[in-house]
């Protein structure tokens, strides 16, 4: 989405050990109108698939999730980090290593909220070694419920999650993968993909352009990859 990649070409701080800083406007300070245009795309992307409910994990995920659901008229679930006196009942639970916490968390959501009829998107701010998403879709399957699709804002295609997410088959869309960044010079470098608006770009700078031409344009952009995942300690074993 080319929006995102101006945004975190202009705003984005590269920080050492695979570190992208991107808290002005993505999960510290939130900038609503983008987070708007990226749920207007996310809709688009997963525009036929059976989504009735959107599934998180706190705390960076849910500002971006909240905004997404929007889009698609369902309700966001975010899975907890601790426990509270507000959770009660039947709980599926993972344990899910932090890529910026540098710490497993006990990650928790209420039975309540999860069940064999959902048919899930998983949304996140980014996509690293894929541990918290292999805990979420740990949660999901537990549940008897369908994975329809993953959501992200920001993945980083050098290090393994995307690669491994893709290649076990499921339906990834990153708004904008950075394929490498270098701290010392700041330079990013992005994995070339189509959106809408790319698109219409890229037929010569027409504003309206053909559907078809779009959806040609979006099918020429699909990639798969292997990798192995970088979470093995974190054990994402949910529980009935
Ligand atoms: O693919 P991964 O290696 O799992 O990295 C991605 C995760 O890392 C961040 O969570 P983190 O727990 O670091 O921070 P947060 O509490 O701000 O969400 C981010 O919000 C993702 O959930
Ligand atoms: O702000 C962030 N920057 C990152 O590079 C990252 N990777 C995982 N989670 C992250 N959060």
């Amino acid at each position: 989405m080319r929006l995102l990649e101006e945004r975190i070409q202009r705003d984005g701080v590269v920080k050492a050990e695979g570190v992208l800083k991107v808290d002005s406007f993505l999960n510290h300070q939130m900038d609503i109108s983008l987070f708007n245009e990226m749920g207007a795309e996310l809709k688009r992307l997963f525009a036929d698939a059976p989504i009735n409910k959107i599934l998180t994990i706190e705390a960076s995920g849910i500002g971006i999730a909240a905004i997404v659901a929007q889009h698609f008229g369902v309700p966001v679930v975010f899975a907890k980090k601790a426990q509270s006196i507000n959770l009660d009942g039947e709980m599926y639970t993972t344990r899910i290593q932090s890529f910026t916490h540098g710490k497993i968390f006990n990650v928790i959501v209420s039975k309540k909220y999860i069940g064999p009829e959902d048919h899930v998107l998983i949304i996140d701010d980014f996509l690293a070694n894929g541990c918290a998403l292999d805990g979420l879709i740990e949660i999901v399957e537990s549940a008897g419920a369908t994975v329809e699709g993953i959501g992200i804002a920001i993945e980083k295609g050098f290090q393994p999650g995307g690669k491994s997410l893709r290649e076990r088959g499921y339906r990834l869309e990153s708004l904008a993968i950075v394929d490498a960044m270098d701290p010392e010079t700041g330079k990013l470098v992005f994995r070339e993909q189509n959106d809408a608006a790319a698109s219409c770009a890229d037929f010569g700078g027409v504003i309206e352009c053909e559907a078809d031409d779009i959806a040609n344009a979006c099918a020429a952009a699909k990639t798969s990859s292997n990798a192995a995942s970088a979470c093995g300690g974190s054990g994402a074993n949910a529980e009935r």
